[in-house]
């Protein structure tokens, strides 16, 4: 019989700026999208200070954690984390809170093994966390497609299926959509790996070779998405597919470690 209390799922928060004020802040279809399944699923929002809390705070808070989901976001992560300068045309918000927080989180995240989820931003920031880097503006690099979202169109023209992606025939996504060899996928993002991280396998990528989903086969469960599943999972199937099969590797990472 499987457990059947809470998972407990960490969510990366951004630090928005309103005002004279700053807040911690998820997206919303973030929160909904890990409680829309049948399994019980606690979203725990993890302020963007993670990296200020002390080591002992650090391993207390992931401890109660089953999984960890890092969000899309507008900002760019700084490119010094990269080894690049700013450039020209760099007119995207920065993070850089968000952007230290949440390599604190990987370090402790990847320490306890825990299954973890990147989606777009939060893709970007895993490549480069394992070594690798991103092109700053992708609809000036030649040979690839603008993989920009039209704001001018409704949220939900921008957050509809664009592109395919070639499946590798070898990995997590393609074990979950084993009778597919390319699946179709929303693009709101400016930015998108150049080189790939250290000890990553590729998932799929775009028709312009573009990598748009990577594994970290050394990992329990780490898989990193440039498109954005967490979009409306009650009416696309194949989104909460990709939900569903994060949620289970929380669960059986949770099994395994009730039987240490
Ligand atoms: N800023 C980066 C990452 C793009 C991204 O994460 N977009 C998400 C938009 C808001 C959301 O859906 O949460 C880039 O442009 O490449």
């Amino acid at each position: 019989m499987r457990n059947a209390s809470p998972l407990f799922i960490g969510v990366c928060a951004d630090l928005i700026v309103r005002g004279p004020h700053a807040y911690h802040q998820s997206g919303d279809k973030y929160i909904r999208a890990l409680m829309h399944g049948d399994t019980p699923v606690v979203p725990l929002v993890i302020p963007a200070l993670f990296h200020t809390l002390s080591k002992a705070c650090q391993s207390a808070f992931i401890e109660k954690l089953d999984g960890v989901l890092l969000t899309g976001s507008y900002s760019n992560l700084h490119p010094s984390y990269y080894e690049e300068a700013e450039q020209e045309g760099d007119d995207a918000e920065r993070d850089p809170h968000r952007d230290a927080s949440n390599w604190a989180l990987f370090d402790s995240v990847l320490a306890a093994d825990l299954p973890m989820l990147g989606i777009c931003r939060g893709f970007q920031e895993l490549n480069v966390y394992f070594g690798g880097s991103l092109h700053h503006r992708l609809h000036e690099v030649k040979g690839l497609m603008d993989h920009r979202e039209d704001k001018e169109q409704p949220v939900e023209q921008q957050y509809a299926p664009a592109h395919p992606v070639q499946l590798s025939g070898q990995g997590i996504l393609s074990e979950w959509f084993a009778s597919q060899q390319s699946i179709q996928v929303n693009s709101i993002h400016m930015q998108g790996v150049k080189e790939l991280g250290h000890g990553l396998q590729v998932e799929a990528r775009a028709e312009d070779g573009l990598i748009e989903a990577f594994s970290r086969p050394h990992s329990s469960f780490l898989l990193a998405l440039q498109w954005h599943p967490e979009w409306r999972p009650e009416q696309y199937p194949q989104n909460a597919q990709i939900l569903t099969g994060f949620i289970e590797a929380c669960q059986t990472w949770r099994d395994k470690r009730s039987q240490r």
